[in-house]
């Protein structure tokens, strides 16, 4: 603990955003691990620290777009003119620091398939590979952070050494293997771009990391546009109690936050929210009971065992079933989002939805704030005023 302390400060002085005296300490949780712990009361608003990514990148997933690999954009991308492979949009980018060291790494692995073309499978492998660039004391905390194990991490690595052919010495192989494990158990989604395009990177940030999880959190995080994370107290937290963010989103009901929380965090939890089957009475899980027309909502036999009971006939329905609902209903409100199908969007509300969900399950609610986004906001539906 005593070395994690140490080097994360150093990280933060490095960083020019460490605080003299923060209200923060490192101390070892009930709930999981290390944890973070208020040193003293802290106002609601108030920013408890400032944090910087000791690894940013791009994220696997091949549904990302293309990204330059030094400033993000996604406009005037070009490949990088030493062949490396990977996306650049301008001179000043191709030079910067950080690009000039991992294209050297790069160039010194070259196989056949890094041609004078952006190579996609690369550009989603690149953010293990820049663990590789960090000094040994950023590299002994990474170390330290939590890392998750299972097949499933470290995919990454397995593309850059079986699609493109790379062959790494060990150790490299090791610690980008590890860095992937780490990655998989702490990142944070950073949004960067602009109104032409945005798109989310993963962030490495390694007091934020100690963060655990609630899904009734005491804190909120933005960024800066240094991709430095400011994390600010969302309600009074008083000396001595754990700070938590959520690791999924908020509007998310119960089974879907345990579900999500079970598949990439690999732990159940245990919150008050999720032992409560209304979510302190919003019930955002209620799914319309077909027997009597009340609400029926989710009642966990087990840690993974749900199903969904009516509050007022006790009407049983499988989980089987609502999740195919949630799943039909999700997906179509997921792909919501332009302007030009507010009509659509509200006929869904109004005439799909309610068949079978109350006007406050999450993917109604999730719907509303779409159209909250389009309303007022975009230029075709801006308010009168009258
Ligand atoms: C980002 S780390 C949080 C810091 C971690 N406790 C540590 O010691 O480094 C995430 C991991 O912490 C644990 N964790 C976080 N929140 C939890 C919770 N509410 N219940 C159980 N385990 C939790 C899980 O093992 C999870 O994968």
């Amino acid at each position: 603990m005593d070395e994690l302390n140490y080097l994360i400060i150093e990280h933060l002085k490095f960083s020019n955003i460490h605080e003299e005296h923060p209200p923060w300490v490192i101390k070892n949780s009930n709930i999981g691990g290390r944890g973070l712990f208020a040193n003293r009361d802290i106002k609601v608003g108030e920013i408890i620290f400032r944090d910087n990514p000791i690894i940013l990148g791009p994220r696997s997933s091949m549904l990302c777009p293309i990204v330059c690999v030094s400033c993000y954009s996604q406009e005037n991308l070009y490949p990088c003119s030493r062949n490396c492979g990977l996306p650049i949009c301008s001179n000043q980018c191709e030079n910067s620091k950080l690009h000039n060291k991992e294209c050297q790494l790069l160039v010194g692995w070259k196989t056949e398939c890094f041609q004078s073309e952006i190579n996609l499978s690369l550009l989603k492998c690149l953010t293990p590979i820049r663990s590789l660039l960090l000094t040994d004391n950023k590299k002994t905390l990474l170390k330290l952070l939590k890392s998750h194990s299972g097949a499933q991490h470290g995919f990454e690595i397995d593309i850059l050494k079986g699609k493109l052919g790379l062959n790494f010495k060990e150790e490299e192989e090791n610690l980008m293997r590890l860095t992937c494990t780490v990655l998989d158990a702490n990142s944070f989604e950073v949004t960067v771009g602009n109104e032409q395009g945005r798109t989310g990177l993963r962030g490495l940030y390694p007091l934020s990391s100690l963060m655990n999880h609630s899904c009734l959190p005491n804190t909120m995080h933005n960024f800066d546009k240094y991709q430095n994370m400011i994390v600010k107290a969302a309600t009074f937290i008083e000396k001595g109690q754990e700070l938590f963010h959520s690791y999924t989103r908020l509007v998310w009901g119960t089974p879907v936050r345990r579900t999500h929380l079970e598949r990439t965090k690999h732990f159940f939890c245990m919150c008050l929210r999720c032992k409560d089957p209304t979510e302190f009475g919003t019930n955002l899980s209620g799914i319309n009971c077909k027997e009597c027309g009340d609400v029926a909502l989710p009642f966990y036999s087990s840690d993974d065992n749900v199903h969904w009971e009516c509050v007022n006939c006790k009407h049983l329905i499988p989980n089987d079933k609502v999740s195919v609902i949630f799943r039909v209903l999700g997906s179509r409100v997921k792909h919501f989002g332009h302007s030009d199908e507010v009509q659509e969007m509200v006929k869904f509300l109004k005439q799909k939805i309610p068949n079978y969900l109350p006007p406050y399950n999450q993917i109604s609610v999730e719907l509303k704030y779409r159209l909250i986004w389009i309303l007022g906001h975009n230029p075709k539906y801006l308010w009168s005023g009258k």
